[in-house]
């Protein structure tokens, strides 16, 4: 189907010039204890990054920090800067809305909205003013197409979400992430929850997209790091112990708690 409006349509020139997250001297307390410490990176624009090590070491957080879904643990405590386009999303007068709109998050377990297919994908473009039906009828199309789910549920779209399998359901969840038109889509282990049919549907999306976004990944399946990554942090303790590019930090790490997790032994 061609689309009626071009404005819908992921472009490159609608996708930051930069894009870079550059992360500098971040910490994160949560309460007493600092779960992140002194984190200084640069994550590249439109290449897949993962982001690897033991439970517990601080994967989740750094994560949680890009798109300030840190604020809304209670206690926490944040210091340093992360900068994207120039703009440190830390800022006191940082807007968060525009900082989350322009992050779509994959969580472990998809979150559909209690409500039909359509809707589920319509939402974000109903927030943002969309409202005649012909141009959600476009959208929604378009996106479930970008996520490859269309075909499987194009004969259903006004049926209620929590009917499709928990692997359909996570392409419907970045459907909906799609379609707010984010610059980075960060997952937090997003196939953990996945058959191996379905982890493959959203690893192969992943992969896909990189040209489009830039993409953040916290995995425990070093496996999947191999296959799709393009970057590697490896974190230990709230620390960022190595990073580099993956087949480096997986074939030849320097550290050698690196090469410990890479070979099993801390976990
Ligand atoms: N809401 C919270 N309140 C207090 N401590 C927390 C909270 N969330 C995480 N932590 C602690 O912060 C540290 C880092 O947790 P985080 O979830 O970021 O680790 P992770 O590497 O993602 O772990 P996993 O791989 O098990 O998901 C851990 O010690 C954890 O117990």
């Amino acid at each position: 189907m061609k689309m009626a409006t071009e404005i819908f349509v992921p472009q490159i020139t609608d996708i930051c010039d930069e894009g870079n997250i550059c992360v500098e001297g971040l910490n994160v307390f949560y309460g007493d204890r600092q779960a992140l410490k002194d984190i200084n990176i640069t994550l590249p624009a439109k290449k897949i990054t993962a982001i690897i090590g033991p439970s517990g070491c601080g994967k989740t957080t750094l994560l949680k920090c890009f798109n300030r879904l840190i604020d809304s643990i209670d206690g926490t405590k944040v210091t340093g800067k992360v900068m994207l386009n120039g703009e440190d999303i830390f800022d006191p007068h940082a807007d968060v809305i525009k900082i989350r709109k322009k992050m779509g998050l994959l969580s472990q377990r998809p979150y559909p909205l209690p409500m039909s297919i359509f809707d589920n994908v319509a939402y974000g473009p109903r927030i943002h003013g969309i409202r005649k039906k012909s141009e959600l009828n476009q959208i929604v199309e378009y996106y479930l197409k970008e996520a490859s789910l269309w075909d499987e549920v194009k004969d259903r779209l006004n049926t209620p979400a929590s009917g499709l399998s928990i692997g359909q359901q996570q392409r419907l969840c970045l459907a909906r992430g799609l379609a707010v038109k984010p610059e980075i889509i960060l997952g937090d282990e997003p196939t953990s929850a996945l058959d191996p049919i379905s982890s493959a549907h959203i690893e192969q999306k992943f992969v896909e997209f990189k040209n489009k976004y830039t993409i953040v990944m916290v995995t425990h399946i070093l496996r999947q790091a191999i296959r799709i990554a393009d970057y590697i942090i490896f974190m230990y303790l709230g620390e960022i112990i190595e990073h580099g590019p993956a087949y480096q930090v997986l074939e030849n790490p320097k550290d050698k708690r690196t090469s410990d997790y890479i070979k099993g032994i801390i976990s």
